[in-house]
């Protein structure tokens, strides 16, 4: 009676969602039941004979021959986790039940697929882990490096990138773009990719069986390596902002990405895109407080800021600089004359001749009304202020062709601060420059 039982529970070990597989002290499969297919992708007659440990997905080998020696020195294990690789190459989380029966020499072990489940706690973990990084960071370029850390170990990939539309012209820029090459030109299919996810707003897989849909000229500009891209639109509730795209290599195999992992991408985005545009709207924000809204320059707080710490540098390095405070001459005549909107296109250009006058480095900002200052590092001697002095009263007193075809120039009178010569602090150096700005104007009123 027991024996028929016995025989009549192993025909229907079959019926288990579980596979059930029993394996030799060589670690050969002796016997596994028909859900192994299922999970693993082989057939039961295939999988007998084969050596379990090389069906293991590599990273994971080592530990699970420790665990395997373990079990068999007589210690089962109920819970051990590890990955396979399935016969279509695919990736599948198991978690084991094993003991070893010293009677039959076998390892019986219990295996459930926790893919799945895997998955959905790795899709947490990225969604969670993304609006985290959308707080920790505070600028676009280092959330995007974050953000493709997050998404490269949910879907490994050798290129990523980021394009956002403009605000303005809606033209597609890549914003971050990172390949395994190391080129900093976003490939022509990767641009060609960006444009058309950004105009369907459809998600596309790309991968050696769908290359057709590149026109006939990329094909062959994609070359021998083999095409796998995903591409996904950037959405928020307010529009789409942008798409991501994400370039396979080895680790996605040579037959490409596939659709569950276009879905995975598809189903981050949306979080991706929140991130994104929150951090361009605090960007916006940012910019808006700390620069002028009529010359784009830096307002006075961030003048104040900038002075701190050039002088902090030069103090650091015992090197010199030189404040120089800008006030136009007899603009208030300008605005009367021309009306207000003539008086601010005028100033927007003497920003823009300004910033000209010095290195990129250095700091042209407004303080308000017709008042600039420049903050020029590292110079060297007097004489360095004195010739940026001059070349400014040159480009000032170039015409400037202004709207309805009027053509101004203008004057400014300009003073100087040096440090360490004027003051050690900024107080000083402002005070002094200003009061040497004020004489400057005198000495012109003086003399006409
Ligand atoms: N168009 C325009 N005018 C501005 C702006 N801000 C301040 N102003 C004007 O700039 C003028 C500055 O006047 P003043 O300080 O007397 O300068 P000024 O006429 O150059 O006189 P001096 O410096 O003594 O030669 C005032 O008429 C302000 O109304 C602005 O953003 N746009």
């Amino acid at each position: 009676m027991e024996k028929s039982l016995a025989s009549t529970i192993a025909r229907f070990t079959d019926l288990l969602m579980d596979a059930v597989c029993m394996v030799d002290a060589d670690g050969r499969f002796v016997f596994v039941s028909a859900a192994c297919e299922r999970i693993f992708g082989y057939a039961p007659q295939e999988m007998i004979g084969m050596q379990m440990i090389n069906l293991v997905a590599p990273a994971d080998r080592e530990r699970t021959l420790a665990a395997a020696r373990s079990i068999m020195d007589g210690q089962p294990n109920s819970r051990f986790e590890n990955r396979y690789v399935r016969k279509d190459g695919k990736i599948v989380h198991i978690m084991w039940s094993a003991r070893w029966s010293e009677a039959d020499q076998l390892r019986v072990a219990v295996a459930r697929d926790v893919t799945a489940t895997k998955q959905a706690e790795a899709m947490q973990y990225t969604l969670y882990a993304i609006s985290e990084a959308a707080h920790a960071s505070d600028n676009l370029p280092a959330l995007f490096e974050r953000i493709h850390g997050i998404i490269g170990a949910m879907l490994p990939a050798a290129g990523f990138a980021v394009a956002l539309r403009g605000e303005l012209d809606e033209c597609l820029q890549f914003a971050y773009y990172v390949n395994a090459n190391g080129s900093a030109a976003p490939h022509p299919v990767a641009r060609w990719l960006g444009e058309e996810v950004s105009r369907s707003g459809q998600p596309v897989l790309l991968t050696p069986a769908t290359m057709t849909l590149l026109p006939p000229a990329l094909q062959a500009t994609a070359g021998l390596a083999p095409v796998c891209w995903i591409g996904v639109p950037l959405a928020t509730t307010h529009g789409r902002i942008g798409v991501l795209l994400l370039q396979g290599g080895e680790a996605s195999g040579l037959s490409g990405y596939t659709d569950q992992e276009q879905e995975l991408l598809l189903f981050v985005s949306n979080q991706v895109a929140t991130a994104i545009h929150r951090q361009q709207l605090y960007t916006r924000l940012r910019f808006m407080a700390q620069h002028d809204e009529l010359t784009q320059l830096p307002n006075r707080r961030l003048f104040h800021d900038r002075l701190q710490m050039a002088l902090a540098r030069a103090q650091r390095h015992q090197s010199e600089l030189a404040l120089l405070f800008i006030d136009l001459n007899k603009f208030k005549q300008i605005n009367d004359d021309h009306g207000h909107a003539c008086g601010d296109q005028l100033l927007r250009e003497v920003a823009q001749r300004l910033k000209h006058c010095v290195r990129e480095s250095d700091t042209v900002a407004r303080l308000g009304g017709d008042e600039f200052v420049v903050i020029v590092e590292e110079v060297l001697v007097a004489a360095d202020a004195r010739q940026i002095v001059e070349k400014i009263h040159q480009v000032l007193a170039m015409p400037m062709a202004l709207a309805d075809g009027l053509s101004l120039t203008a004057t400014a009178s300009i003073g100087v601060a040096h440090y360490p010569e004027h003051g050690s602090d900024i107080a000083q150096l402002i005070r002094y420059a200003d009061q040497a700005m004020y004489a400057a104007k005198q000495t012109l009123e003086h003399t006409g």
